[in-house]
């Protein structure tokens, strides 16, 4: 124990968490085309949306790439959140419309990677998919992975696709929020640390409640934790037969986010959504479906195929009608959403500092406790 301690303390974060304080200001905005601009300058407005203003040691004067690319984040100079993070979808969300315009060898998959290093967002036959790619972990979500999500679905939703679909690379579809996450701790703190990540959260979850276009989840294996809660803000949850859905949240000393707390009562009834999300109970595809958590599970051996083509069909209904048929639905409840994923949020942010939660993320990386 004393050796993971050890390595939880020297574990330091070298980010600031996104939506922690950034100095309000100043002046810069992508001033390029999304066809000018460069994976570089792709990566440094990613950089600036995600992690804030240009924050580490310049590299040394012989290490001439890092160099080169430092000074192009460090000429960003200081944005606020809100601006860094909208120059940056205005830079993707420009891929689609230019490239539909340079007809000249386009290719037939949009790769609208522009900078996202932990999931890989492509546009084809109006579909934007955007795929969890950390497979060697189970795409399990890193702070990183978080932002980068938020910013896929931003641009997802300006871009000219009719249809978004989240899906994971690998043989999980997601392992839920990365333990390492509780790890690494900053120098202000762990009540720091819980309060930005309870804004991380708040966050991540937001932009589920609040995407304006038809939200697919493309479950491909076992899904975990918050993979599996916000899938009840999704408009379609197509599973393998090979997936499971867990919630192991009194197992972890932690409560429900993802506004599980109220869309699973609501979509199987109080009894199973309390064998799920107080008991941890795991269920199969199959059980999902009968819960009415998954809307169909297909054979593993045609689900990519049989769910792509399925997909490709309904991409081609008229998507003014696909749009607003969406957000009639959901601006029933959009501000009790919100206000149940503050509140979800707020309460996690106490949960991450007890003896409980500590214990058992402890107890993962000591003991390799599988769930
Ligand atoms: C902003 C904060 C929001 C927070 C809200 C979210 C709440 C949640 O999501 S709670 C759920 C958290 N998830 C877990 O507790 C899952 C933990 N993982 C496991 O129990 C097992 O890894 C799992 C059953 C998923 C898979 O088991 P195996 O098939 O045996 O694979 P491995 O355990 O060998 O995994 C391979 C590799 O990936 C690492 N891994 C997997 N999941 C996670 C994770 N969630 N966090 C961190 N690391 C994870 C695992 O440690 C292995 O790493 P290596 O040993 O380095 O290969």
């Amino acid at each position: 124990m004393a050796g993971v301690t050890g390595r939880l303390i020297r574990c330091w974060c070298r980010r600031a968490v996104w939506g922690s304080l950034k100095v309000p200001a100043l002046h810069l905005h992508v001033s390029k085309t999304a066809m000018e601009a460069s994976q570089e300058d792709f990566e440094n407005a990613m950089n600036q949306a995600t992690e804030g203003s240009c924050n580490t040691p310049r590299p040394g004067v012989f290490d001439l790439i890092n160099k080169a690319k430092w000074e192009a984040w460090n000429a960003l100079g200081n944005l606020p959140k809100e601006t860094a993070r909208q120059n940056y979808v205005d830079l993707v969300s420009g891929l689609s419309s230019s490239s539909d315009s340079s007809s000249q060898g386009k290719p037939e998959a949009d790769q609208k990677q522009a900078g996202y290093k932990t999931v890989v967002m492509t546009s084809e036959d109006s579909i934007t998919k955007i795929m969890l790619n950390r497979p060697a972990k189970k795409n399990a979500l890193t702070e990183q992975m978080y932002q980068e999500i938020i910013l896929a679905l931003e641009a997802a939703s300006k871009d000219d696709s009719a249809i978004t679909v989240l899906t994971g690379n690998g043989d999980y579809y997601s392992s839920g929020n990365d333990l390492t996450n509780f790890t690494n701790i900053p120098p202000d703190g762990v009540e720091a640390k819980a309060k930005n990540s309870a804004i991380l959260l708040r966050d991540f979850v937001g932009s589920f409640i609040d995407f304006p276009k038809p939200l697919v989840a493309v479950v491909n294996g076992p899904a975990v934790g918050i993979s599996v809660t916000i899938l009840g803000l999704f408009d379609l949850v197509y599973a393998t037969d090979r997936a499971t859905f867990h919630t192991p949240f009194s197992h972890l000393g932690q409560t429900p986010e993802g506004c599980s707390s109220y869309t699973f009562p609501k979509i199987m009834g109080p009894a199973k959504a309390a064998e799920m999300l107080i008991f941890g109970k795991k269920l199969t595809a199959g059980e999902a479906c009968a819960q009415g958590l998954v809307t169909e599970v297909f054979p593993d051996s045609t689900f990519q195929k049989e769910v792509w083509t399925r997909l490709k069909a309904y991409s081609k209904l008229p998507q003014n009608a696909l749009r607003i048929s969406k957000q009639i639905i959901r601006s029933q409840e959009k501000e009790k959403l919100h206000a149940i994923n503050a509140k979800e949020s707020s309460i996690l942010q106490e949960r991450w500092l007890s003896s409980e939660c500590m214990n058992a993320i402890m107890n993962f990386f000591s003991q390799k406790a599988k769930l």
